[in-house]
């Protein structure tokens, strides 16, 4: 969950699933593919959930789109687990995680290379990237300002732990209305 409200930004509530980059106080990377997305109905165990081939196709695009990243910083000395399926309230989401541990693999920089490759992810910008974000600038037709975007708290609580999360499933508070953004799953 976040409340954020600053100058000239606006007041921001959130509650969003999906991490972007996080680098813990154990020194371990992670980043996930999250995507899919259907309700978790009253009693249902999560593990007995069942996936159209539509959703495991979309959610195995973003788990290889995070693999194609780690190529190209020449990493590959990860951990993937999954996908497996996991509750977000009072949904469900296919999730596959990855992991590296900067203790035993150093490079120092990998939160913020793979923060760059990874932004905007393709659950907000789609896939290829490049020609998905050219059809949005022409197409969408609005300013989505910090949806989509990413926050979380940054060097804290001490220096080189960090958690940054899509902007997702949020409202803008406007004095006479709120807005709400939710991307069609
Ligand atoms: C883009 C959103 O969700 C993403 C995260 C989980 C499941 C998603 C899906 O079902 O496609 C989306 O990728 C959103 O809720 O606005």
């Amino acid at each position: 969950m976040s409340l954020v409200s600053a100058p000239g930004a606006g007041t921001w509530l959130g509650a969003s699933p999906e991490v972007l980059v996080e680098v813990d106080e154990q020194g371990v990377f992670r980043t996930m593919a999250l995507a899919g997305t259907q309700a978790l109905a009253p009693g249902a165990l999560p593990q007995h959930a069942i996936w159209r081939q539509k959703e495991i196709e979309e959610q195995a695009l973003v788990a290889r789109y995070i693999v194609s990243c780690f190529k190209q910083l020449r990493l590959r000395e990860y951990e993937e687990t999954g996908p497996r399926t996991v509750v977000a309230g009072q949904l469900l989401h296919l999730r596959t995680d990855f992991a590296v541990n900067l203790r035993q693999v150093p490079f120092p920089t990998l939160g913020t290379d793979m923060l760059r490759l990874l932004h905007p992810t393709s659950a907000v910008g789609g896939m290829p990237k490049q020609a998905a974000l050219s059809f949005l600038q022409e197409h969408e037709g609005y300013d989505r300002a910090y949806y989509s975007g990413f926050l979380g708290p940054v060097n804290l609580p001490q220096a080189g732990v960090s958690r940054l999360f899509v902007n997702l499933r949020c409202l803008q508070l406007h004095p006479s209305r709120p807005f709400c953004m939710q991307a069609p799953g």
